[in-house]
């Protein structure tokens, strides 16, 4: 069969360079697919009969949430919001800035906070801290990855695609200093290149 990519592209480099550095192949994107498709019937299943509101956290939760949603098939809506603290290095400034509000009303509704990745966990923290405020039923926190031993709060994740080392990672959304986000597939920063 003709291969008719967007997803699952036909040639996956296993290497990429991103300002000057080396990554290489870490999460294909079939590998990708695969796994947020089990997120997403699972979403589906805890969620029947509820309407949940899934939010993004942008820039960065952009393709997940795309993907996400289109492995839910059950009701639900969307949203986002718009979050920086990393600028231009692959280190947190350890301040994060809301740069953009959600708009939906979710007083009394279910939420889902999608995220790319939890590193720090400052991000999501300021998330869970901030929606409160707006009286959910319920939140529930969802995301592609999590780099376990870098998070410095405790955060409770309960949907987390892949468990990844402390390690700089693009690709599938991932950027540096805005670049490679459009990779379909997820890279790691190569230490001996
Ligand atoms: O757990 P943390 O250390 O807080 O890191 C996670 C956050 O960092 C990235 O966002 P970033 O601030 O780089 O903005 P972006 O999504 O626009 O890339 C990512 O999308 C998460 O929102
Ligand atoms: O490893 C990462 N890569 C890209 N963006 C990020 N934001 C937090 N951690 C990362």
């Amino acid at each position: 069969m003709a291969c008719t990519s967007t997803p699952v592209p036909c040639e996956i480099p296993e290497v990429v360079e991103c300002r000057g550095e080396r990554f290489r192949l870490f999460l294909d994107a079939a590998t990708l697919q695969q796994r947020i498709a089990e997120l997403g019937r699972q979403i589906s299943q805890d969620y029947e009969g509820k309407r949940p509101i899934l939010i993004g956290v942008l820039n960065g939760a952009f393709m997940f949430l795309a993907d996400l949603m289109r492995y839910i098939t059950i009701d639900c809506e969307v949203d986002f919001l718009k979050l920086s603290s990393y600028g231009a290095e692959k280190v947190s400034s350890g301040q994060v800035y809301e740069l953009k509000k959600i708009d939906a009303d979710i007083r009394g509704r279910h939420v889902l906070i999608v995220e790319d990745i939890v590193d720090t966990g400052l991000s999501m923290q300021f998330i869970l801290e901030r929606l409160k405020e707006y009286e959910p039923a319920s939140v529930a926190t969802v995301t592609l990855l999590h780099k376990v031993e870098a998070t410095q709060v405790d955060v409770p994740l309960d949907y987390v695609g892949f468990r990844i080392p402390n390690k700089f990672v693009i690709g599938y959304g991932l950027d540096y200093g805005q670049l490679a986000r459009n990779l379909a597939s997820i890279y790691i920063l190569d230490d001996n290149p």
